[in-house]
């Protein structure tokens, strides 16, 4: 009832741009960075067709919280959904969206996120339905970093032996706009930086939001940075915190939050200051020691005019490892009364270890010792027709081994890299516990927010050290969140809980993008008999396109 099919017609293409002020090659969708938003209501289709306008790449979008329901083609995955688009051929994208909430989309094939391969995804209720909490007005800002260092030299890099990392950004842009070259807010600050001066319609001008007195406004924000933990506050101005990745948490208040790549909130704010000034809002870097300028926008109150800065400093970003502020805010997050509750038990647990390694002079990420290098056939393919030769048959390991010490550097010589599958049982209740460790430096852990497609999650909890039989007890099985992304901090674990409903093949991956290129991440796969009508475009390569070649009697 009311809901409808959405056509698109997009071209992915390189173009010049200057995002942070400074020109640089950007990816864009129809001539724009970022791409168009999306804006739909629950229970809509949505129908892409996807052309690639790359000359020398293929590509693939991942249309991130939505869960495919029916449609695991649709994930924008290469190598696990589908086949990389090749240049000048067309894909069609086309997916339910079910529930209403703040979402994004990317490119999921190399590094073509921190290329600049996004942009939002906004699904309003369904005709008849009501958001449980009032708001005047909406705003939508999309964050993410950038790096002047182009992102094939970042891959080349990161890919060498002896590695090379790529550092922080320079810049973090507001719906891909930031300054490098100035700052809004010079005059505050103690280095020699110059004042920005803005007629409005330069590309790496801020984007204003103007506001009434005394009027509330939700506040959407999505982080897709290829690195960066950020944190968000508006001066003055309290905010309510009310969505989470798409779905409804008990509100709570907040002076500032904490946002993690991969994540999506919704917050709202009232108008309820002197109408006279303007405000900051900053977003600043959290967990990596901070070498990249705070990014700001103005909260504009009419008819005060735009161009008068505010009075005092922009928000202090929380200091970088002050990691306690960071599980404070994790620690508030709830489902709304009435949210749907985890099963009471669960049929299958996995401990994912997660390490930094060297295997064979290349520094990698290892889960449970293997590092995940993707194979040429998508799995939904190679699983679907039994293509054994595809990948790796053997399971992953379900655990790591007793006696390792997470609090000191890896000793892990056994190391590889590996692209297997863990099989979930259909409709089995599954946990999944991420334990992080120290990388290869001493005294380092890092944070990484890990992202499950496909799937809402509970997020069941948070601990410090290694994961023990003690720390069950401490799960929350009462009123926990449903996520798609989860945070590990350093030397901690944590806890979620999904139910393997979905008929798919589905990555379940450190959203950090060099991270996943270095080997972050695990597949997981279900219900593959139930999967059906795969565009024959999505299996037109690998082992699955000579199969189809043989098939025409070729
Ligand atoms: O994967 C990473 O590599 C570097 C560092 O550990 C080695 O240079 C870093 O900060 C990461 O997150």
């Amino acid at each position: 009832f009311g809901s409808k099919t959405r056509h698109f017609k997009w071209e992915v293409e390189y173009m010049f741009g200057a995002p942070d002020c400074m020109e640089h090659v950007v990816m864009g969708i129809n001539g724009q960075f970022p791409g168009p938003t999306i804006r739909a209501k629950a229970g809509d289709t949505i129908a892409i067709q996807l052309t690639n306008k790359l000359h020398t790449e293929g590509v693939v979008i991942h249309w991130h919280g939505i869960r495919q329901l029916g449609t695991p083609w649709a994930d924008g995955t290469a190598s696990i959904s589908q086949c990389a688009i090749n240049p000048g051929e067309t894909f069609l994208y086309r997916f339910k969206v079910d529930k209403a909430g703040t979402y994004f989309y990317h490119g999921h094939f190399g590094m073509q996120r921190s290329a600049g391969l996004y942009g939002s995804l906004i699904v309003d209720v369904g005709d008849g339905e009501k958001e449980p909490f009032h708001y005047d007005g909406e705003f939508n800002l999309l964050l993410s970093d950038w790096w002047h260092q182009s992102v094939h030299d970042q891959e080349v890099g990161l890919s060498s032996k002896p590695f090379r990392w790529i550092g922080e950004p320079q810049t973090l842009l507001i719906n891909g706009r930031g300054q490098y070259n100035c700052s809004m807010a010079a005059h505050f600050s103690n280095s020699s930086i110059k004042q920005c001066k803005f007629r409005g319609n330069e590309q790496c001008a801020p984007q204003i939001l103007r506001v009434l007195p005394n009027k509330t406004y939700r506040l959407r924000i999505a982080s897709t940075t290829a690195l960066a933990s950020l944190n968000l506050a508006i001066g003055s101005h309290k905010m309510v915190v009310v969505e989470a990745d798409g779905n409804y948490v008990q509100p709570f208040d907040v002076d500032d939050m904490d946002i993690y790549s991969g994540e999506s909130y919704s917050v709202l704010f009232t108008t309820n200051q002197d109408s006279s000034k303007n405000y900051w809002i900053s977003v600043g870097v959290r967990g990596r020691e901070p070498k990249t300028p705070q990014a700001l926008s103005i909260l504009n109150y009419r008819p005060t005019s735009a161009s008068k800065l505010p009075l005092s400093p922009p928000p202090i970003t929380p200091k970088w490892n002050d990691y306690n502020h960071s599980k404070s805010f994790s620690n508030k997050i709830f489902a709304l009364m009435g949210s749907p509750k985890p099963p009471k038990t669960y049929q299958r647990r996995i401990i994912l270890l997660n390490t930094q390694n060297t295997i064979n002079g290349f520094t990698k990420w290892a889960i449970n010792n293997i590092s995940l290098t993707l194979p040429a056939t998508p799995y939904i393919g190679s699983i679907k027709f039994s293509l054994k030769t595809a990948f790796d048959q053997k399971s992953p390991p379900e655990n790591f081994s007793e006696d390792y010490d997470v609090m000191k550097p890896p000793v892990n010589p056994n190391s590889t890299t590996g692209n297997g599958v863990y099989m979930l049982g259909f409709n089995t209740t599954v946990d999944v516990i991420l334990q992080n460790a120290n990388a290869l430096s001493a005294n380092v852990s890092e944070i990484h927010p890990w992202h499950l497609h496909g799937h809402d999650f509970w997020m069941l909890g948070y601990g410090e050290g290694k994961f023990s039989k003690m720390d069950k007890k401490k799960l929350n099985l009462k009123n926990p969140p449903l996520r798609n992304t989860a945070v590990i901090f350093p030397y901690g674990w944590t806890a979620l809980r999904f139910v393997a409903d979905n008929p798919g093949v589905w990555p379940f991956h450190c959203h950090i993008e060099p991270h996943l290129h270095m080997g972050m991440g695990v597949v997981f796969a279900e219900g593959i008999q139930h999967v059906r009508n795969i565009p024959n475009e999505a299996l037109a390569c690998g082992l699955t396109g000579k199969t189809f070649m043989k098939n025409e009697g070729n």
